[in-house]
């Protein structure tokens, strides 16, 4: 390791070695804030740091294993990690291991690691300790357990009792707790000690934001003993030459947690070309807003596409669908020669970007990138360059209320989100979709404030006044006729009748395949091996149903349809390009506010509504011990994502479980939040795209460990899920954004329809079977697809979770082929 200043420093320094779990930066928040030490995070299978082991330890005061999927008996789950326990002499060093840890070290030391009963993920209970070591006073330790292996010390195996002293095959495993609260799976061994050498484990949670506070206090006690034996020992961290990270060998893995990890990756110099063509579109001097406020009598967001003559054109629209928790509504409007479309496909790696509604390729620039990674600081870059607050000084004051002044709108598929955490996407169809980061840069737009009864009228175009007046003109006549009004020729009710009827002419063609009930029954039993192996805690499985239509269905009908059957808080329609997306999600993915509040609102646990239940019966359902654990995972997985960019201090959980109601269905919802650095104060630091990229895609789709499920989920659902399961929303010029969840979604296929959507397979219930013949007749543009899922747990049966995803597939299904 070079030469080094043997010299101690005074500072607390720890080594976190990840098992590429998705709690890891939690425990690091808790080692920061209860030890207030320095943590740097290697993974477990980092080579050079492997390799050079010995020397970086002398850089430690100690060491912290994480937990992780996967079994310690296997090397490639646990890495390096054996090595730790192994270590002997002037070598040793303090370590703590954490479910996985702690199995692994039991495991060297001769314990068995056998598979429970009934694995425990998400749930909580108080373990029973011997009040002394590491467990010294912690009256009130209530834990999470997300395991499904267990170390067997093979004690008493006749009686199936807990015991304190050590067990004949395993001399040197002190017990210290023992989870006794199981009937089905009888005592487990929650925490241990070696008998003389500085190293612990616990096989709960201390991090979970279910762990009460004694969790914490358990990690000061091990601190305590930690440094006891170092100064028994008299051992003497090493200083850092000058402490930096490049002081252990570069590699991508080496992270001091926190914004580091997402750090500022080069810009391209193909990024400023990018830039300039986006700023270009809004003239030569400085971005400036120009905008109208105004109060309003309810008006549709709907109606007031149809009247300002977008019904048949290209337009985007954030509705809150009249939704009771939903208070704004936005429409960005795409403009012929004037918008930019920005495509980014993971299959390529291709970024193009292209004035829409201009033919041919002059206009085009495609840029080939080495990863997605350099598509973020791209689209930062250009949104800055457009903030009408850089010439603040110069224009009137801009409205701090309205979320969005314009910017970005579109989406990022699940695959994209495959992209930023190195996971290979199933790859059939990839040439043939949508693209997977696919988002238009919106001059002119709406925003209805359905709280307030106040509407903006917005343009960063230059000179734009007449527009704006213009338009806020045929709203207010709109608003003080009613929306009812009588047209020359059509009356509304014709208008309706016609729109219907186009409808339902057009999806009496439909050729749905769904998938069958044995297949996916079948999946579920599947993702239930993975979980009782330990490969993950909670998999979100899903599946899809095709809608192949023999003509064009008029799709803003289809979403007029849709947001009156089944309305929720983050309806979205999306029309450009080859692009139609019609949307109904309940689920807010990530907002963010101009001065860095960022918000999470992950749904977990669904009940469906009927005639017989009542609210009382689904919060009592919504309150059971599967619900809540499905949950809670998701609850801490995204702790994780966020503070891995903003701090642990920086996040909290602000709701934990609520029920939530919607048309169809009653949600378990949490809200995690978390604060950025404001931007004048912190130049370069973390801004809403950051928070963003670090938590793609959606943990509430993916399950946890979020790695490792997505690896799982792509070998059983053996398809790309393409926009379903990414995130839609906008970004905006003045630094906010918000992005829902893409679920209960219908989204129109690619222009160049796969054939191998036509050939599912006997997973997939042809309700009529589209024969050969017929093939010829779809474009891409007629091939719709629905996804639907639900997350599986160790607790689910696969009839329920079939009947899950049916009845989230109906939330769509069902207003598509309604007679209302
Ligand atoms: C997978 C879907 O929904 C997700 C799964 C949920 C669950 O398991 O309870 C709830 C909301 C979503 O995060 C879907 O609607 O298709
Ligand atoms: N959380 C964990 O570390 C889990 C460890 C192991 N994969 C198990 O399931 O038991």
């Amino acid at each position: 390791m070079g030469t080094m200043d043997a010299k101690p420093d005074e500072s607390r320094r720890i080594l976190f070695v990840d098992a590429f779990d998705s709690f890891s930066n939690n425990i690091v928040g808790i080692l920061k804030e209860c030890l207030e030490a320095e943590v740097i995070l290697v993974h477990m299978n980092d080579e050079l740091v492997h390799r050079d082991l010995l020397d970086i330890l002398t850089l430690f005061d100690a060491v912290v294993v994480g937990p992780g999927p996967g079994h310690p008996a296997n090397p490639s789950d646990v890495g390096f990690i054996n090595k730790l326990w192994a270590l002997h002499g002037t070598d040793m060093i303090p370590v703590l291991g954490i479910c996985l840890g702690f199995q692994s070290l039991c495991l060297l030391y001769g314990a068995h690691i056998k598979r429970l009963q009934q694995a425990r993920h998400g749930i909580i209970s108080r373990p029973c300790h011997s009040n002394a070591d590491i467990f010294a006073g912690l009256i009130n330790l209530e834990t999470t357990q997300y395991h499904s292996l267990h170390v067997d010390l093979l004690g008493d195996e006749e009686t199936r009792n807990v015991f304190w002293d050590c067990s004949k095959a395993c001399p040197e495993l002190l017990p210290l707790a023992w989870d006794t609260s199981d009937g089905i799976n009888g005592p487990i061994l929650m925490g241990a000690r070696h008998v003389s050498k500085p190293l612990w484990g616990v096989q709960f949670h201390p991090e979970s934001i279910c762990t009460s506070t004694d969790g914490k206090r358990l990690i000061s006690n091990w601190w305590s003993h930690a440094q006891a034996w170092s100064s028994d020992q008299r051992r003497v961290r090493m200083k850092m030459p000058s402490w930096s990270q490049a002081s252990l060998p570069p590699g991508p893995s080496r992270i001091v947690p926190g914004f580091a990890e997402q750090g500022g990756s080069a810009r391209d110099p193909s990024c400023a070309h990018f830039v300039h063509q986006v700023r270009s579109t809004i003239g030569e001097k400085d971005a400036s807003l120009q905008w109208e406020k105004y109060s309003t009598v309810p008006v549709s967001p709907t109606t007031i596409i149809e009247e300002l003559g977008y019904r048949n054109n290209d337009v985007v629209l954030l509705d809150s669908q009249g939704h009771s928790s939903g208070r704004f509504s936005i429409i960005g409007f795409v403009l012929p020669r004037k918008t930019i479309k920005i495509a980014y496909r993971v299959s390529d790696r291709m970024l193009r970007y292209e004035l829409i509604g201009k033919q041919g390729a002059t206009q085009e620039a495609a840029i080939q990138l080495d990863s997605i990674d350099q598509v973020w600081p791209m689209l930062q870059d250009a949104l800055v360059a457009c903030d009408p607050r850089k010439q603040r000084l110069h224009c009137r004051s801009l409205p701090e209320d309205s979320p969005f002044w314009g910017g970005l709108m579109g989406y990022i598929s699940y695959e994209a989100g495959l992209e930023t955490i190195d996971v290979e996407p199933h790859r059939s169809r990839a040439s043939s979709d949508l693209p997977d980061i696919n988002f238009v840069f919106i001059h002119r737009s709406i925003v209805v404030d359905h709280k307030e009864g106040e509407l903006y009228v917005q343009s960063l175009l230059p000179n734009d006044h007449d527009w704006i007046m213009k338009t806020r003109s045929i709203i207010e006549t709109l608003a003080t006729q009613g929306e009812i009004r009588k047209r020359p020729n059509l009356t509304p009710a014709m208008a309706k009748s016609s729109e219907t009827g186009n409808l339902v002419k057009v999806l009496a063609t439909a050729k749905v395949t769904r998938p069958t009930e044995t297949s996916y029954r079948n999946k579920v039993l599947k993702c239930q091996d993975y979980l009782a192996a330990g490969d993950s805690y909670e998999l979100c499985l899903t599946d899809e149903t095709t809608i192949h239509l023999d003509s064009a269905l008029d799709e803003w009908a289809l979403y007029k349809r849709l947001r009156k059957n089944n309305p929720a808080p983050f309806g979205a329609f999306l029309r450009f390009s080859d692009t139609v997306i019609v949307g109904s999600s309940p689920e807010r993915f990530l907002s963010w506010t101009r001065d860095g509040k960022c918000q999470f609102r992950p749904i977990k646990g669904t009940v469906k509504k009927s005639a017989d239940m009542t609210r009382e019966k689904a919060h009592a359902i919504l309150e059971s011990s599967k619900e809540r654990a499905e949950n809670l995972m998701i609850v801490d997985l995204i702790r994780h994502d966020l503070s891995g960019v903003v701090g642990a201090r920086n996040t909290w959980v602000s709701k934990l479980m609520v029920v939530e109601e919607y048309e169809k269905v009653y949600q378990l919802v949490s809200v995690v939040e978390g604060q950025l650095p404001s931007p004048a104060l912190e130049q370069g630091g973390p801004r809403g795209i950051d928070v963003l990229k670090a938590s793609l895609p959606p943990g509430s789709m993916t399950g946890a460990p979020k790695k490792r499920s997505c690896q799982i989920l792509a070998n059983i659902e053996q398809r790309p899920r393409g926009v379903y399961s990414g995130v839609l929303g906008y970004m905006d010029v003045g630094g906010a954004g918000d992005f829902s969840v893409v679920i209960r979604t219908a989204v129109r296929a690619g222009a160049v329809a796969d054939s191998q959507s036509l050939h599912m397979g006997d997973s997939h219930d042809n309700i009529s079977r589209p024969t050969n013949d017929d093939k010829q007749s779809f474009s891409g543009s007629n091939v719709w697809r629905v996804g639907a899922g639900g997350a599986v747990t160790i607790q689910s049966s696969d009839e329920g979770e079939f009947m899950e995803m049916e009845v989230k597939a109906a939330s769509v299904l069902g207003a598509l082929f309604s007679q209302k």
